[in-house]
């Protein structure tokens, strides 16, 4: 019984080992500063696994927390997600129900002072209009935004109540009751008054035209730059008004993998099509600042790794099918 704890370990460790090297292999590169997922397939796993179908909403959080971890182990800094859109309203009330109390208990736990959060730093935002949600699962949202309102290392966007278009029309119409505002104070006289035009313009102060930018800093996503990478699980290429405005310049990956079945490899594939993709992608003045010398630490761990590769390889006859589960675990 002792002999297998140990051999678990070992296993578990060089399963860590690997993915240490693969993530030390991928930092080679430049790396994404945001990724956004769509959670794509929380039913239909719990459909293939013969489940109940809110259990595969559980199984897609469990994927959630192991996804963030391995983003923050990677060093993306904002990590996005796609949790509830306005449409999703539209599903069985108990349906509904049971996805938003699954929601506030996930929030409570993200919270607490030993979660995840805490020990990566992450500062959490609800984007989206969180006048949709029921008070007590806002109240918790609005309780996780200021807990968290001190952590800096990196930052977890949580769309609910989130729509791509509703996010345009409440900045537009944001954006043109503050400058209407802006024009009155100029011009107390209320002789220069007119109509708001939009314009093509990136902004423009104290004139009646509503620029890009001005619209832009009115977004739910104004908090954080635009990502790099959408990841959308069960092979599906919609965007299913997500982050249109934001996604102009983005990388779209679709696995073909329901949600919870998402692992370190699929994040690691993206992340390596970004970097043969990084040139066309507009990252203008984001050119990776790695020269080779730098890279030779890295370089002698991808040695090593690979070493240790032929070594299991060689011994691999000797492993049995639980053991190797165990490594593969890890990806
Ligand atoms: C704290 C926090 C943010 C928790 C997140 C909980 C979580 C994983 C919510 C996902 C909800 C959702 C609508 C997923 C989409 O799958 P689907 O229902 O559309 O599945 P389908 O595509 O198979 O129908």
């Amino acid at each position: 019984m002792e002999k297998r704890s140990d051999q678990t370990s070992i296993l578990e460790n060089l399963g860590r080992f690997c993915r240490a090297c693969i993530v030390s292999i991928v930092s080679v590169g430049p790396i994404p500063v945001h990724i956004a997922f769509i959670m794509d397939g929380n039913r239909r796993y719990a459909k293939k696994k013969n489940l109940l179908e809110g259990t595969g909403h559980r199984f897609g959080y469990l994927a959630l927390i192991n996804m963030l971890k391995c983003c923050y182990e990677l060093g993306i800094k904002y990590v996005t997600i796609y949790a509830f859109s306005i449409d999703n309203f539209k599903r069985r009330p108990e349906e509904v129900e049971s996805t938003m109390k699954l929601i506030q208990e996930k929030i409570e736990e993200l919270i607490k002072e030993e979660s995840l959060l805490n020990i990566y730093g992450v500062r959490v935002y609800f984007l989206g209009n969180l006048k949709l949600l029921n008070k007590s699962v806002r109240l918790t949202a609005e309780r996780a935004m200021a807990a968290t309102a001190g952590n800096s290392k990196a930052v977890l966007s949580i769309c609910v109540g989130y729509t791509s278009t509703d996010e345009i029309v409440h900045a537009v119409q944001e954006c043109c009751e503050r400058k209407w505002d802006e024009i009155r104070e100029l011009d107390s006289s209320g002789a220069g008054y007119g109509l708001i035009s939009i314009g093509t313009n990136e902004e423009s102060k104290g004139e009646n035209i509503v620029g890009v930018a001005d619209i832009e800093k009115h977004m739910y996503a104004a908090v954080v730059p635009d990502p790099d990478i959408i990841i959308r699980t069960s092979g599906e290429t919609r965007l299913s008004n997500f982050l249109l405005w934001q996604s102009a310049d983005s990388l779209l990956y679709s696995p073909s993998i329901l949600w919870p079945e998402i692992g370190f490899r699929h994040l690691v594939w993206a992340v390596l099509d970004f970097q043969r993709n990084f040139h066309y992608l507009k990252k203008k003045g984001k050119e990776s600042e790695v020269s080779w010398w730098k890279s030779i630490p890295r370089i002698l761990k991808y040695c090593l790794f690979w070493m240790v590769g032929i070594l299991i390889l060689f011994q691999f006859h000797s492993l049995s099918q639980k053991n190797v589960e165990i490594v593969w675990g890890f990806f």
